[in-house]
């Protein structure tokens, strides 16, 4: 079999070399002809690559895959209707997504002075990644608002809030597929009508995709109130994104709030496992082979430390999004910031994930315990 696939699928040579032949390609770039030029079987992509009639007419494909939780850039129609196998790769990097809100909520709180236990959080979507962020707030003792309609509708359980009461939290951080038709669209769900009933002091997180906001509104609302603050991870127009509102962010990364090894790994793994599953063929590949060890392994905390310095701490040392927005705004100094938006996207340094880190307590700290485990870290106590 040949296969086209994203430069930037980790191991994907690795990987698929067991199904056939792989050709590494630039994402944004792929034509229709190269797929015909190259007999390919299998397409593979990351979000960057819009999967389309266009792309796909006349062409060999039977399988795509794409090492992703979003689908927005697949034209699901087109493939059912052309019998065109698919996997996309639900959850893999969901963890990397919540820690990416959690770790702006702790740098942030320490910034601005505040306690993150007495903030409500609102949460816009409680799918993967929500539920994730949800349970980590909890564990930190923080009030959460959840609104997710699709959800309370198919559950037909109590305890969700509506657009409207989650608007009113202190925080509000979306975690909703782009979705432009059915019942709950979600293209511009966040537009001018909403971003007016927010407080003038709100925090708003993006990590979802860019379209779910009204960027233009969200300008006005943000010179109109500059207390607000906006951490802003997607865009409209990725990679050229609009400098002023990178600006006017607290916190702007460049699409990575995903991009874990572990997350980026297991998409890998997710789109092979169905590749393999499709064409009736034996895996010889997994990412737990694949996994680099963590640049910290053990971080070991005395009985006189403060609990929020310790997962402050803790938090930071595994990922600090400071890290990425500084990153971002440098390209301001470039010639080309769309070609920097995608050059530190493809030139990610390894990120593992909280559950990389072994954290050490003594007997006295059995709530800092709780907190930590709750959001993801190892926890040994000592004796
Ligand atoms: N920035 C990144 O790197 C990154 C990483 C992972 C995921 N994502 C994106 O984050 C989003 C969430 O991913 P996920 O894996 O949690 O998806 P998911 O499908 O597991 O969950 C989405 C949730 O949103 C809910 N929802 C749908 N329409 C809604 C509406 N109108 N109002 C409120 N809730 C609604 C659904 O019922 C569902 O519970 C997606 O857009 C995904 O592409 C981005
Ligand atoms: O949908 C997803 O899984 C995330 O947005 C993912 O991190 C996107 O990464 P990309 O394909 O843009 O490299």
């Amino acid at each position: 079999m040949k296969i086209i696939a994203d430069e930037n699928i980790p191991y994907v040579v690795e990987a698929f070399s067991s199904l056939g032949d792989v050709k590494t390609v630039v994402g944004r770039s792929l034509k229709q002809s190269d797929l015909i030029a190259f007999e390919a079987d299998i397409l593979l992509v990351r979000s960057v690559t819009p999967v389309t009639a266009a792309l796909l007419t006349d062409t060999p494909v039977k399988f795509v895959g794409t090492s992703t939780i979003g689908t927005d850039h697949i034209d699901m129609d087109y493939l059912a209707q052309q019998h065109i196998g698919f996997a996309n790769a639900p959850a893999s990097n969901a963890t990397s997504a919540a820690e990416y809100v959690i770790s702006a909520l702790i740098v942030l709180a320490q910034q601005q002075g505040f306690q993150l236990a007495q903030k409500t959080v609102g949460i816009i979507g409680c799918g993967n990644v929500g539920s994730r962020v949800l349970q980590k707030l909890q564990a930190l003792g923080v009030t959460c608002l959840v609104c997710d309609p699709p959800l309370q509708t198919q559950t037909g359980t109590m305890g969700y809030v509506n657009m409207h009461d989650v608007s009113q939290a202190d925080i509000i951080t979306i975690h909703v597929p782009l979705v432009t038709t059915g019942a709950y669209p979600t293209w511009q769900l966040i537009d001018s009508h909403f971003l007016q009933r927010l407080n003038p002091n709100a925090i708003l997180i993006n990590t979802s995709r860019g379209d779910v906001i009204d960027e233009t509104a969200l300008i006005q609302r943000l010179v109109k109130y500059p207390n607000m603050t906006a951490i802003l991870d997607v865009w409209e127009e990725e990679p050229a994104i609009n400098q002023l509102l990178l600006q006017r962010t607290v916190f702007g990364t460049p699409h990575i709030a995903g991009y874990s090894f572990d997350g980026k790994v297991h998409g890998t793994e997710m789109i092979y496992n169905a590749a393999c599953q499709y064409f009736a063929q034996p895996k010889y590949w997994s990412a737990q082979q694949s996994l680099a060890d963590p640049a910290l392994l053990r971080l070991r905390f005395s009985d006189t430390v403060q609990d929020n310095q310790a997962i402050y701490t803790a938090v930071t040392s595994v990922y600090d999004v400071r890290r990425d927005s500084d990153a971002l705004r440098r390209g301001i100094y470039t010639d080309d910031p769309s070609e920097w938006f995608d050059l530190l996207r493809k030139q990610y340094p390894i990120r593992r994930e909280f559950s990389s880190l072994t954290i050490q307590l003594p007997a006295t700290k059995l709530a800092l315990a709780y907190q930590l485990e709750g959001l993801g870290f190892q926890v040994t106590i000592n004796q």
